[in-house]
């Protein structure tokens, strides 16, 4: 953790700052209130406007310019509550900064350094000795602590004195640490003033700034955690793909995404791509496994074995980094390989991303699971915070194979409520009901609710499709009937909408895209290549339009690229999502995406 992330202000302070503020002073004027809380204006009117319909205070107004806030005893016992909660709070960010310290710790120690001098008889210092006292495995010596308040020198923290600078040499010692964020600079500057070697120097807060940590995988999971991370830590980005590392080296996202793109070419990044494993294992604190995990279909279960060999390859340069597995893994999998690999610190943390908003789901995270509640799982889970710009997004400390459930039963879900839409939709194309009247009156019960439900031609993207097999496959002698209903209802809704498309008698099929969603540029296992598929094997002839393709051909079909031949070719369309482009020729168009949207 870097900077004061661990004192920034939560609503319950927020509240409670205000309330103790109102008591304390009843003239104030709703700046004074927006300067002491760090709020806007308007949200210290929201505020008071609460607080006056709770009961928590009444307005006083002495003339029409001038008004005083006096608190109710039902404010003042509002005011106790949430002091108590501050202090819970308070207490989980102390143990937090308490859980980084000590990972600190244990990094001087593995670099060698045994007897250390403190620098800033503060606050900062008084933990670390906290943390040095009550931690027996922080096996440090604290020799003495440096202050330049002479008014200081002689007195203790805990049993270790302070000294002036000038005591440097008269205390055996192996390195200085410096104990304070606001005179870093300061105190930096006097060591080397007094010649000391700047070798010897560490750094509390300077550390957690140039955090060194390395990603494998530059695609949609590893590049978004890169460019999150290193806003604030020094990144390197490994991947066997020469041609993306060169874009990404040049500021230049190799993927669509909006924020991506705006982060990496604008924003101000210590990140840096490289093919070379040298430059990329070079003892980073963190590495990041963010390389695919495909669905093997001879296997039924995933291939695993580019995340294999990241972990042989790291395990073979004794690293002393910790492993985290953001790549999705079968349930069960980090447990195993943790056996395998005793030396290494191997942790599961899944990644809910989806495509098109990869960077924005991270930026604004729906949560943070992580599969152990070690230092360094608590270390890491700060780290995505510090990234995050979203504040109190729930952070989960969860075992291993519940945090790889976790992600399988979450996709599986989401697969779950496309499907079931998706039926729903084929019931009344069938029955000749109108589909959006049907789902939003059931959308209307806010238990279901309006998202996530609009019709397709099946689930479809990287990820679903090979999550919920995966999860089928994890189910083995586990009884269970609605898992293989996830899978087999894409495949059923694939065959009625080709049946469908068939039923027009078409003598050439026009695909208008590949891609699975209006936002994004990737078609791995997009649904509408299952209802090619289909066509095709009927005998039908079929076109593509696809402006990403570069190829001439897809699966031996004509790519045509010309817009307006393609449309007057093909005699019906098929488009898993409506595009304005297709309004001119709706009456060939044949898709099922009743509300325009994902
Ligand atoms: N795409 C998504 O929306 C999400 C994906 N995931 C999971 O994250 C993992 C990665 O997915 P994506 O980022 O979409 O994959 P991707 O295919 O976009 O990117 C993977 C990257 O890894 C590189 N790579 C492959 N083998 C490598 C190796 N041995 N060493 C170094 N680099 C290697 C590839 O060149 C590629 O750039 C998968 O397990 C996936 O299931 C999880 C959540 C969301
Ligand atoms: O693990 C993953 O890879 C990610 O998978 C999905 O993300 P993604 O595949 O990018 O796309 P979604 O927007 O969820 O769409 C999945 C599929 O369902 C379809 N869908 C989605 C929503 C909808 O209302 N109807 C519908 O048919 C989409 O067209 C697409 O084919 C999840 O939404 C992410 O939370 C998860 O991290």
């Amino acid at each position: 953790m870097s900077r004061l992330d661990f004192f920034k202000t939560t609503p319950i302070h927020k509240e409670y700052i205000i309330l103790d503020y109102l008591s304390k002073n009843a003239k104030v004027t709703q700046r004074d209130i927006s300067s002491v809380a760090s709020i806007s204006l308007a949200m210290v009117n929201q505020y008071l406007d609460t607080y006056e319909k709770e009961g928590y205070l009444s307005k006083v107004y002495l003339n029409n310019k001038n008004m005083e806030y006096h608190i109710t005893e039902k404010g003042i016992q509002r005011k106790k509550y949430l002091n108590i909660k501050y202090l819970e709070s308070a207490r989980d960010v102390y143990q937090d900064a308490k859980a980084n310290i000590k990972v600190f710790l244990n990094d001087i120690m593995s670099k060698g350094f045994r007897k250390i001098l403190l620098y800033g008889a503060g606050d900062v210092a008084d933990i670390i000795l906290l943390v040095i006292n009550s931690e027996p495995e922080i096996n440090l010596e604290v020799c003495g602590i440096i202050d330049d308040n002479p008014a200081k020198h002689g007195s203790k923290i805990f049993s270790t004195k302070i000294i002036g600078i000038n005591d440097l040499k008269v205390h055996e010692h192996d390195a200085v640490l410096i104990a304070s964020y606001a005179y870093y600079e300061k105190m930096y500057d006097n060591l080397i003033k007094n010649n000391y070697d700047k070798n010897k120097i560490l750094k509390y807060f300077g550390w957690g700034e140039l955090m060194k940590i390395t990603i494998v995988g530059t695609g949609y999971v590893g590049l978004s955690n890169a460019v999150l991370l290193s806003q604030f830590n020094e990144v390197t980005a490994f991947d066997i793909n020469e041609s993306k590392i060169n874009l990404i080296n040049q500021k230049i996202s190799p993927i669509v995404d909006k924020e991506l793109e705006e982060y990496i070419t604008h924003k101000e990044l210590k990140l840096k791509a490289s093919i070379y494993e040298d430059v990329a294992f070079d003892n980073p604190k963190f590495i990041i496994i963010a390389t695919p995990t495909n669905y093997d279909s001879q296997l039924n279960y995933f291939d695993t074995s580019s995340v294999d060999q990241t972990i042989e390859k790291i395990n073979k340069r004794e690293l002393k980094s910790t492993v985290i597995i953001k790549s999705t893994v079968p349930v069960g999998y980090t447990e195993e390989i943790s056996k395998k690999y005793p030396n290494l610190e191997i942790i599961f943390s899944p990644e809910f991303l989806r495509e098109g908003k990869a960077l924005y789901d991270n930026l604004y995270p729906s949560r943070i699971i992580i599969g152990s509640n070690s230092e360094n799982a608590k270390a890491f889970a700060n780290l995505l915070l510090q990234g995050s710009l979203k504040e109190n997004t729930p952070v989960l400390f969860t075992g291993s194979t519940e945090a790889e459930a976790i992600k399988l039963f979450s996709n599986t879900y989401l697969a779950l409520r496309v499907a079931f839409f998706n039926e729903l939709d084929t019931y009344a194309e069938i029955r000749g009901l109108n589909t959006k009247e049907i789902i939003e009156g059931v959308g209307l019960d806010p238990r279901i609710g309006s998202h996530y439900n609009n019709p397709s031609f099946g689930y479809g993207g990287y990820c679903l499709p090979k999550d919920t097999k995966q999860l089928l496959a994890n189910y083995q002698d586990i009884p269970q009937n609605i898992m293989t209903a996830i899978v087999d209802a894409n495949r059923t809704r694939k065959d009625h909408i080709a049946e469908m498309i068939l039923s027009r008698k078409p003598n050439k099929v026009g695909i208008y895209r590949l891609v699975m969603k209006n936002d994004s540029d990737n078609f791995r296992s997009s649904s509408i290549q299952g209802i090619m598929k289909r066509i095709k094997a009927k005998g039908i002839e079929v076109i593509v339009f696809e402006p990403v393709l570069t190829e001439d051909t897809f699966y031996n079909s004509k790519v045509e690229r010309d817009f307006e031949k393609f449309i007057a070719e093909a005699d019906v369309i098929v488009s898993n999502r409506f595009y304005k482009e297709l309004e001119k020729v709706k009456d060939k168009v044949y898709t099922r995406d009743i509300f325009n949207r994902d």
